[in-house]
Order: structure tokens, then sequence, then C-alpha cells
């Protein structure tokens, strides 16, 4: 290939961004695509009157080499801060405190701040959904739920879920046998505002048991304003019984499990919200890093070839990265 091959990238989540970054590091014409409206995935932030929620990725740590040295710089650009919670842990003994030396980090002012960064002046295609890959003259073609087509392109990262990529790859075994092969497993989310602060003396609690797998105070992350925030997640499990549920009754249940934890009834929200996460984290562990059928151009990338961790999502974009620069 005598110029740089054009890459189209479906998923702006942290593995299709982290490939994206790198490619365009390389010289290389990358376009993203996304079925969100924005950019970061399950790095996700739900904005509201009383400031933002972290729905899905709650925090995050770094222990790759590479991973600690693009987080240091992220923290010179101003897109994470390191968080440092009172830390507890809920079990059959209760309530207790859980320090520990772990560095934590999360995009500040918001989680998603960390994807705006990333996504700089990177070309993204929002509110767009593909829904089919055309392999035309040796080039690709892609095709989104509203009939448009997109491309030619020379190259494609699959940077999504693997329940969500099969339909796109099914024809490339190589990728799509792993695929099928991985299950990710669901998660609620609820945000709850109270009108005053709870004094209680935590602002995370792992709790990994029922209902409840961890809470946390979102307005004790840094720069995030002064009302009073919390999410709930859920357990795995919880959420895989309760799929169907409507989200005011997931909010009553974790609300009642928060209670549960707490000893002590909590106010009324003065503002709560469910949200539903189909394809939270992978069930198993995988140490694929990323998959690759270089003969097609095609590489299947995300948190689930390498360990469901927003770490995991960014090493593994930067695998489907160099994978396809070897053959370029
Ligand atoms: C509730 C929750 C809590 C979490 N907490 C933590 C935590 O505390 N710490 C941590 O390290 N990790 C946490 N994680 C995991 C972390 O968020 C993920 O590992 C990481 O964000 C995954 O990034 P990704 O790029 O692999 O996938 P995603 O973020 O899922 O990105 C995939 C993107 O592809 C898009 N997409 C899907 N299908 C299509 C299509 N057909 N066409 C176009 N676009 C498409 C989606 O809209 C999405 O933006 C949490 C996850 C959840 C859900
Ligand atoms: N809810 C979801 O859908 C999730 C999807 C994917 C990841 N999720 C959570 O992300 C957290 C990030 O993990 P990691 O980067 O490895 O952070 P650590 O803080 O190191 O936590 C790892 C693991 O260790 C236990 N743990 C850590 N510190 C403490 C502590 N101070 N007290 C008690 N327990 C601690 C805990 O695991 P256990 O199974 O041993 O309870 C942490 O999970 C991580 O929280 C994922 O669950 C959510």
């Amino acid at each position: 290939m005598s110029q740089a091959p054009s890459v189209a990238i479906i998923g702006a989540g942290m593995s299709g961004l982290s490939a994206a970054t790198r490619l365009q590091q390389a010289g290389l014409q990358v376009t993203l695509f996304d079925k969100s409206r924005g950019s970061g995935g399950r790095m996700s932030s739900k904005r509201t009157d009383l400031g933002t929620f972290d729905m899905g990725t709650q925090y995050f740590t770094a222990r790759d080499p590479d991973f600690v040295a693009a987080v240091a710089q992220w923290r010179a650009e101003g897109w994470v801060a390191e968080w440092q919670p009172r830390l507890f842990r809920y079990d059959e003994q209760g309530l207790a405190a859980s320090l520990d030396q772990q560095q934590r980090f999360v995009g500040s002012p918001r989680m998603t701040a960390l994807s705006r960064g990333l996504l700089g002046n990177l070309p993204l295609h929002s509110s767009t959904r593909v829904e089919q890959l055309q392999r035309i003259d040796q080039q690709w073609q892609l095709r989104d739920s509203a009939g448009e087509q997109y491309g030619p392109f020379d190259r494609v990262i699959v940077a999504i879920p693997p329940a969500q990529a099969l339909p796109l790859i099914n024809d490339i075994t190589a990728l799509a046998a792993p695929a099928a092969r991985s299950e990710m497993e669901p998660g609620w989310a609820v945000a709850l505002g109270f009108s005053a602060p709870l004094e209680l003396p935590y602002d995370a609690v792992f709790v990994r048991q029922g209902p409840l797998d961890w809470i946390a105070r979102d307005a004790s992350k840094p720069n995030r304003g002064s009302a009073e925030t919390w999410v709930l997640q859920s357990t795995p499990s919880w959420a895989a019984a309760h799929l169907e549920s409507e989200p005011h009754a997931v909010v009553a249940e974790l609300v009642s499990a928060m209670q549960a934890v707490v000893g002590a009834p909590l106010p009324a929200p003065t503002f709560q919200h469910a949200h539903r996460w189909l394809y939270a984290r992978p069930a198993a562990l995988s140490d694929w890093g990323a998959l690759a059928a270089p003969a097609q151009g095609v590489y299947l990338c995300g948190d689930w070839c390498l360990g469901g961790r927003l770490e995991a999502a960014w090493l593994s974009g930067q695998h489907a990265a160099k994978a396809l620069l070897e053959t370029a």
C-alpha cells in the first residue's frame, strides 16, 4: 500500500479512542463511529440539574507501565485527577474502614472529560449504529441502521462488546469464534441526589453481596460541585435476575439495600435515575490483547479481550492499533 491506510473505528469507548489516538499519532486517517450521542461508552456520565453522575466506570487504577505513562499525561492535561475516597467494605461482620495504598483516578470534572480529551479533533460520526461491513474491491464499506453508507476504508477496527460485534464480523471465523464464546454480564446503576449531606463517614463502600456491588458518593470525587450525589451499582447476578424490572423498582430495591449498609433510613432522594447496562463486564477474563484478521484488515478490541477494566480497554485498543500498524 503506497499511502497510509484509511481506518474506520466502530465504537468510541475507551478501546476505540485508544486505538484512534495511537493510529493518529502514527499519521493514519481514522474515522470513529458510535451509536451514542457522544464518545465514552461505558465510561459515561449523566448530566443533571444537580450536577453529573458517573453511571459506568467509577474510577480506574493504572498498573501497566504504558498505561501509567498515559495517565500521567492525562493528569498533566487536566482530564483526570486522583480520587482519594474514604473507603469502607460491608460484609457479614458489618461495615469497616478498608483503606489501602492503591491510587485511583477519575475523569475531571466528570468521567466523560477523559473521553472528550482523548477524542480531541478526531472525526466522530455519533448517533450512527453500524449494522453491516461490506467487502468491495479489497476495501470496506460501512452501512448504518438508517441505510447510510460510509467508506471505502482500507481497515476496520471493531471496538464494541462481543454480542454487538458478532453481526458485523460473523463471516470472519478468526474473530467470530472467540467473540461468540465471550459473554458479558449485565449491571444496573442508580443515581441518587439528596437535598442535604448524608453525613456518612465513608465516600465509597465495596459491598459485593445481594443486590449491591458498590456505593459511592459521586460528590466526593474531585471538581464535582457541592450537591449530595450518590451512585449505587448492582451485582451482576442481581441484574441478571432483574433485567426487565421497571427502573423505579430497581431504585427502590437498591435504596433499600443501601439502607441496610448505612444501618438507618435514608431521607427521600430529590433525584433518582436508573440505568441498565446489558453488557457491563466480561463474565470471564481473557488475555487476547486484541483479535486480528490481517488478511481482511479487520481488528477486534475491547475490555472483554483483556480483563474488564478501563485499563484493559485502553491496552486492548493499543494492541489493535499495533497489529494494524504492522500490516500498514
Ligand atoms: C456500571 C459499570 C461500572 C464500571 N466500573 C468500572 C470501574 O470502576 N473501573 C474500571 O476500571 N472499569 C469499570 N467498568 C468497566 C469499564 O467501563 C469498561 O472496561 C470500559 O469502559 C470498556 O471500554 P470499551 O471501549 O471496551 O467498551 P465500551 O465503553 O462499551 O465502548 C463501546 C462503544 O461502542 C458503541 N457501539 C456499540 N455497538 C455499536 C455499533 N453497532 N455501531 C456503533 N457504535 C456501537 C457503544 O455506544 C460504545 O460507546 C465499569 C463498567 C460498568 C458498566
Ligand atoms: N459494575 C460493573 O459493571 C463493573 C465492571 C467492571 C469493573 N468494575 C469494577 O471496577 C473496579 C476497578 O477494578 P480495579 O481497577 O482492579 O480497582 P481496585 O480498586 O484495585 O479493585 C480491585 C478489587 O479489589 C477489591 N478491593 C480493592 N480495594 C479494596 C478495599 N480497599 N476494600 C475492599 N476490597 C477492595 C475489590 O474486589 P473483591 O472482589 O476482592 O471485593 C475490587 O473489585 C472494581 O471495583 C471492579 O469491580 C465494575
